[in-house]
Parts: C-alpha cells; sequence; structure tokens
C-alpha cells in the first residue's frame, strides 16, 4: 500500500483570500517520485510535456512533479460530496441554456423520429459550441451527425471562413441535416459527407489535412470509438481538442455486472485514454458523458 508518509499534503486556496474553497493537493518529492509511483495503486506515469512549466508570477504547484500522475480514486476522497442529478435539477439546467431557435425546431423535427434519443442534450450542445468558441476554431471535423443537432451548433459559431467535415453513413439523416444548414444560412461551411467516417477521415489523411483541424466531436458506433480516436489524433493539431461522447455510457461502465460487448468496449476505450500521454483528459459528466481531449 501506498503510505501518506511519501506525499506532502497542503492545500491549494482557489479566487480571494475571503473564498472558502480550498483544493487539496499532493505533492511528490521528485526523489521519491519512482518509488511512489510504483507503489500507488492503480498509478500511472504519463509524462507532461514540458511547455506546462512554471508559472511567471508566484509558485506553481504543478512544477513540482511534472512527470507524475496518479489515479485520483483514493479512498479518503470517496465521501466527497458531489451534486446528483434529478429531473427537477436537470430541468433547471435547461432553464439556464441558452438554445438558438433553429436547434430548437430542429430538435422538435426529430422528437418524433426512430433515433431521437440519439441526439446530443441542449446542454451538451452549448457546452461543444462553447469549446469551438474557446478555442478559436475554424476547422472542424463531427463523427455521426444524424439529424444535425450537435454539428449545427457548431456550425452556428464557427466563422465565416470556417469549415465543418460532416460524418454520416446514414442518407436520410444526412438529407434532414443538410436542409437545417441551409436554413439556418451555414451550409456554405459545412462538408455533409455520406459514408463510413473512418472511410472519410483516412482519406482527409491521404489529401494531406494532417494537423490542419482544430476540434472534431466524436458522437457514432461506440465500437469504433479508438479508430475515430486514432484518425482524429492525426487529424487534429497540437492544442486541438477531441471531444467523445457517451463515454459513461447510462452509468454501465461503473457497474461490474454490466459486461455487454458495448459497455466492454466503452470501458477499455476510457482505461485506454486514461494511460494515453498524447492527449490531457477531462471525463464531463454532461449528457451521458463526454471526455474532452487536447492533443499535447
Ligand atoms: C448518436 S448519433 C449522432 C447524434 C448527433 N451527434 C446529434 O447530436 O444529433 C450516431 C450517428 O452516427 C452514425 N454512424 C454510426 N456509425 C457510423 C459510421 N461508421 N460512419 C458514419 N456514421 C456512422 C449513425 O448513423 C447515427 O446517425
Amino acid at each position: 500500500m501506498f503510505s501518506i508518509s511519501y506525499r506532502r499534503s497542503f492545500k491549494m486556496r482557489i479566487g480571494t483570500a475571503s473564498s472558502s474553497l480550498w483544493l487539496r493537493c499532493f505533492y511528490i518529492f521528485p526523489c521519491q517520485a519512482a518509488l511512489a509511483t510504483s507503489m500507488v495503486r492503480r498509478s500511472l506515469t504519463i509524462p507532461t510535456r514540458p511547455s506546462a512549466s512554471r508559472s511567471d508570477h508566484g509558485k506553481c504547484w504543478c512544477s513540482a512533479s511534472p512527470s507524475v500522475v496518479v489515479v485520483a480514486d483514493d479512498k479518503s476522497y470517496g465521501d466527497k460530496q458531489v451534486i446528483s442529478m434529478t429531473p427537477a435539477l436537470y430541468k433547471y439546467i435547461l432553464s439556464n441554456v441558452r438554445e438558438p431557435l433553429i436547434l430548437r425546431q430542429l430538435r422538435e423535427e426529430t422528437a418524433s423520429m426512430r433515433g431521437s434519443q440519439m441526439q446530443v442534450s441542449p446542454d451538451q450542445a452549448q457546452l461543444l459550441a462553447m469549446l469551438v468558441q474557446i478555442l478559436g476554431a475554424k476547422r472542424c471535423i463531427e463523427v455521426g451527425v444524424y439529424t444535425g443537432y450537435s454539428s449545427l451548433a457548431i456550425a452556428l459559431v464557427l466563422p465565416e471562413s470556417g469549415y465543418l467535415v460532416a460524418c454520416e453513413r446514414d442518407a436520410k439523416s444526412l438529407d434532414m441535416a443538410k436542409r437545417y444548414y441551409e436554413l439556418a444560412g451555414v451550409a456554405y461551411k459545412v462538408d455533409a459527407i455520406h459514408g463510413l467516417a473512418s472511410d472519410t477521415l483516412k482519406s482527409l489523411i491521404q489529401n494531406g489535412e494532417s494537423c490542419s483541424f482544430d476540434f472534431a466531436f466524436v458522437d457514432a458506433e461506440k465500437k469504433m470509438n479508438q479508430e475515430y480516436f486514432e484518425l482524429l489524433l492525426e487529424l487534429v493539431r497540437i492544442g486541438g481538442v477531441i471531444v467523445i461522447d457517451n463515454v459513461l455510457w447510462h452509468g454501465k461502465v461503473a457497474d461490474p455486472m454490466v459486461n455487454d460487448t458495448k459497455t466492454i468496449s466503452i470501458r477499455n476505450f476510457n482505461q485506454r485514454l486514461m494511460e494515453d500521454d498524447r492527449v490531457s483528459i477531462s471525463m464531463v459528466p454532461i449528457g451521458d458523458g463526454m471526455t474532452i481531449c487536447r492533443k499535447r
């Protein structure tokens, strides 16, 4: 077992002096790091690139142990209070989402269609749009368009010179998506490609478009996530972002009694991402769970 004596614990205060929010951080002495790493349960050694260096103003705790990370599921943290989502709370969240009218219309038209539950939720779409804006993304890819809700949310916030490659294998749903791109006046930014997404991604690479995209969203066949991820990692630039949907799979990933092939493949994918030093990651419990990956 990993002994607490290997770690020096200190608190980092967030915000102003009056703030009561504290984060407990663990500082692993560099000389003990290798030993500690070998002893921590489910420890990971994921080298962070040197660019994540010391801040100019004041001391930066992350510079103390740049190359050692551990899995955050230590027992002492197990009783952390987290908010449980209730229908009332989710209704409240939705009441704080600004949904463009055209997206609302698309959602309402899709509601009676087969597969409408596959659509991302308005709060997810808003987060995707926010990420695209924060990144200042111009070139984006979506894998799995369905009737276009998430891709339209992305296209709406792209600049005039923006470009979105939207991959979908189902012609009928892609036609509806295209109709909405037209209605929204963003069709000129979207290259809607009918076919298998992996073929489209491979042809982008063959066309010399590696490292030229800023943002990608993956929401298609879950068993293909690893393949999409590898292709997209080739296509996005350093600092670019890949978001993967359904990483919590209705909570089944955390239930050891559920072992169907889809759940296992999502679990394995999540585990591989956790160990992948090519990206920084953040798993976000929104919708059915999304992991945001930033290419290092
Ligand atoms: C979950 S839905 C996408 C929902 C969409 N992101 C939205 O918010 O409305 C998944 C879509 O991926 C498509 N799909 C599944 N496998 C695919 C593949 N190999 N290539 C292209 N599209 C695929 C399905 O036809 C389906 O429309």
